[in-house]
């Protein structure tokens, strides 16, 4: 009997900076071939979660496991099945598309001919062909998430995780994207990305985690999560938020 290990599975992940604590035992199962959204708003700890999740960053407690693979005792065996685009996007700037695609290529260990021919596919697919000799540094934010998700997706990962991948996209950039990405997941993959977009998740999503304060609030499949409103009514529930009264800024109508 096989058994089926989810595509990542979290267990009391916890990590504090200084006086904060930025994730307060994070506990999630990523069923494999899900499509797969983390919600949450800004400081909800999304990216400290994703981070410790792929071995990024390490966990003050917890652990994580990428299908059956411990993240920090068997990262080889973890990283191989992982494509990952961090929050920010820090990549190797001062190279070209093509060039960046190379190095991470051969930093994977990849036949330089696959690399190659893979490479000319991803920029030709997201768009990035014309850049030709432009340095990934001059590239403009949208250009540096598909960049980003290039080099995730360059050597056939079967767990794809993503901080934030349609942040500061164009909507024409976001519709390849999620193209790609839908793509992607009916293939067989596992998509798990941070957004505080509802539309996003919800128009994507088979399941969702809505995550605050550094703990998960909600968690299944969108129907679960979701019920008969909207997930925004729901997140909204979930995280709170001040209601202006109508005193504030008075002066900004005078
Ligand atoms: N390196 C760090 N040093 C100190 N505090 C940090 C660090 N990284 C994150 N934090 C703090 O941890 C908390 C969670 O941050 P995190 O970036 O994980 O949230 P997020 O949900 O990704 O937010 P956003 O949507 O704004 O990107 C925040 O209070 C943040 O200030």
């Amino acid at each position: 009997m096989t058994v089926e290990h989810p595509a990542l599975a979290l267990r009391g992940l916890a990590k504090r900076f200084d006086g904060t604590i930025a994730v307060a035992g994070v506990d999630l199962d990523v069923p494999a071939g899900s499509f797969y959204g983390l919600l949450g708003p800004n400081g909800a700890g999304k990216t400290t979660t994703l981070s410790m999740a792929v071995g990024l960053l390490r966990p003050d407690a917890g652990a994580a496991w990428v299908l059956g693979h411990d993240v920090w005792q068997d990262p080889i065996t973890a990283k191989r099945l992982l494509g990952v685009m961090p929050d920010g996007v820090r990549l190797f700037d001062r190279l070209t598309g093509a060039e960046l695609l190379a190095y991470n290529g051969l930093l994977r260990g990849m036949d330089p001919a696959v690399v190659d021919q893979r490479a000319a596919e991803l920029l030709d697919v997201l768009a990035l062909g014309d850049a030709g000799r432009t340095l990934v540094v001059d590239y403009s934010a949208g250009m540096k998430k598909k960049i980003g998700l290039a080099c995730a997706l360059l050597h056939g990962p079967r767990v794809l995780v993503l901080d934030e991948p349609f942040e500061a996209v164009d909507p024409v950039s976001a519709a390849l994207i999620r193209d790609i990405l839908t793509r992607y997941a009916a293939g067989g993959g596992t998509v798990v990305f941070s957004s505080h977009v509802m539309e996003v998740v919800e128009r994507l999503c088979s399941h969702v985690a809505i995550l605050a304060g550094g703990t998960i609030k909600r968690v299944g499949t969108i129907d679960e999560v979701r019920g008969d409103r909207s997930l925004e009514q729901v997140f909204v529930e979930v995280v709170g938020g001040r209601t202006a009264t109508g005193e504030e800024l008075s002066w900004l109508s005078q």
